[in-house]
């Protein structure tokens, strides 16, 4: 009842949240589009919720909530103010059915979820963000820039994972990036970034962010990671979706693998293909990599690679038998999903993992699928 009128709902709850708790205002981000990706990030988790009351990744799902949540300098006293407001605006937007049970459930479920989002956060040994120095800026055409930190404490993730960034420069707001490099004896990391039109961490990374500055990270996350399995395997990889699979190479090419492993990296042009040389380097020195390299044909538009790419997977057989590992933009992993599904690599529902709502939740993985996309 409450999911048809869901915009209502949230823009009440927050209105209500902010008019009685003006404090907390400065939590939230102070841009109108960051407020509005907010909202659907709520509704997104609340409907989550929901959808999972019966299942047993609930808690787990909660408890990284909680413990996410850190980064954005929540702490218990927040939770009975938003409690207090969610009630007020599902109330509003319950009409009728707002019964004095259905008050009593919705009570007592948020008092569940407010309790295991505080616990996982306080039995988390983790940082509640890391700083992270960035030691080096590569700049690649306008709008491409590669980052490398230092964090200042030990930062645990796996090859194809992401983190969540957020720098003082744009206040509040906060991005997921892949990390794109296996991690290194020294602790330092990559973040590929492709500037966005009018978006402003992205713009701020690519062009104002200079060796000095400190960043924030999230907690890393995500399942796309690589499989060691008796079956050829491909990695697709769109723009600078590049980023976990060269951090799943690099990891394939410290431990090699016993299968064969095909590479496509798809650009909008010569230029974007700006990590080729390490590429060409590894399909030199390892015998089990094969790579592809894919832009548009003279004169057309980026996306034309995608079409290009779709001719290379359909001359390409055995299909139902290869793990296949996709990283780009939303559009392209969605058709090249399409098609990988129609050439015969069918993915397997029952092994799907819940997607976190309190971020952009870049990796999806489903039977032999692994796809990274996001904005
Ligand atoms: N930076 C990172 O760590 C990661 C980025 N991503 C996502 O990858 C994308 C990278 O963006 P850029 O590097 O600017 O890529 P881009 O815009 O240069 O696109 C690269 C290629 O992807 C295909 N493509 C792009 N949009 C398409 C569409 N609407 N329909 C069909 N094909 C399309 C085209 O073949 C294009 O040549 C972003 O959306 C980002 O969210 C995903 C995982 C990690």
């Amino acid at each position: 009842m409450v999911e048809r009128r869901a915009e209502h709902a949230v823009k009440f709850f927050y209105s209500h949240l902010f008019w009685h708790n003006p404090g907390i205002r400065d939590l939230f981000p102070a841009h109108p589009e960051d407020m509005e990706r907010q909202r659907d990030r709520l509704f997104a988790a609340l409907t989550h919720v929901i959808a999972h009351l019966d299942d047993g990744t609930l808690g787990p799902y909660l408890r990284d909530l909680g413990r996410d949540h850190r980064k954005f300098l929540v702490g218990p006293e927040h939770y009975a103010a938003v409690g207090a407001s969610l009630l007020a605006a599902l109330a509003e937007t319950s009409g009728e059915a707002w019964t004095p049970q259905v008050e009593k459930a919705w009570t007592e479920a948020y008092q569940v979820i407010a309790d295991t989002m505080t616990a996982g956060a306080e039995a988390s040994a983790d940082p509640p963000w890391w700083d992270a120095e960035v030691v080096r800026h590569l700049q690649y055409g306008q709008d491409i820039g590669v980052l490398t930190l230092r964090p200042h404490l030990p930062f645990p993730y796996v090859p194809g994972q992401y983190t969540s960034v957020s720098s003082e420069r744009v206040p509040t707001t906060w991005r997921t990036y892949s990390i794109g490099n296996a991690p290194r004896a020294d602790g330092t990391l990559d973040l590929h970034v492709s500037r966005i039109e009018r978006g402003r961490l992205s713009t701020s990374l690519v062009r104002e962010t200079q060796p000095g500055d400190v960043l924030r990270l999230g907690t890393a996350g995500g399942q796309l990671t690589f499989r060691r399995e008796d079956r050829p395997a491909s990695l697709i990889a769109a723009g600078t979706g590049w980023a976990p699979i060269r951090a799943m190479l690099e990891d394939l090419a410290e431990h090699p693998p016993d299968q064969d492993v095909r590479l496509f990296v798809v650009a909008r042009d010569g230029a974007h293909l700006y990590d080729r040389p390490l590429i060409d380097a590894y399909a030199a020195s390892c015998g089990w990599l094969g790579v592809t390299y894919i832009t548009p044909a003279p004169g057309q538009h980026r996306n034309q690679a995608t079409d290009r790419l779709a001719t290379a997977l359909g001359h390409r057989a055995m299909w139902p038998d290869q793990d296949v590992y996709l990283s780009g933009p939303a559009q392209f992993i969605a058709e090249t999903a399409a098609l990988l599904e129609e050439l015969g690599a069918r993915p397997t529902a029952s092994s799907t993992t819940p997607c976190r709502a309190s971020g952009r939740a870049p990796a999806r993985r489903a039977g032999r699928w692994a796809s990274a996309s996001g904005s």
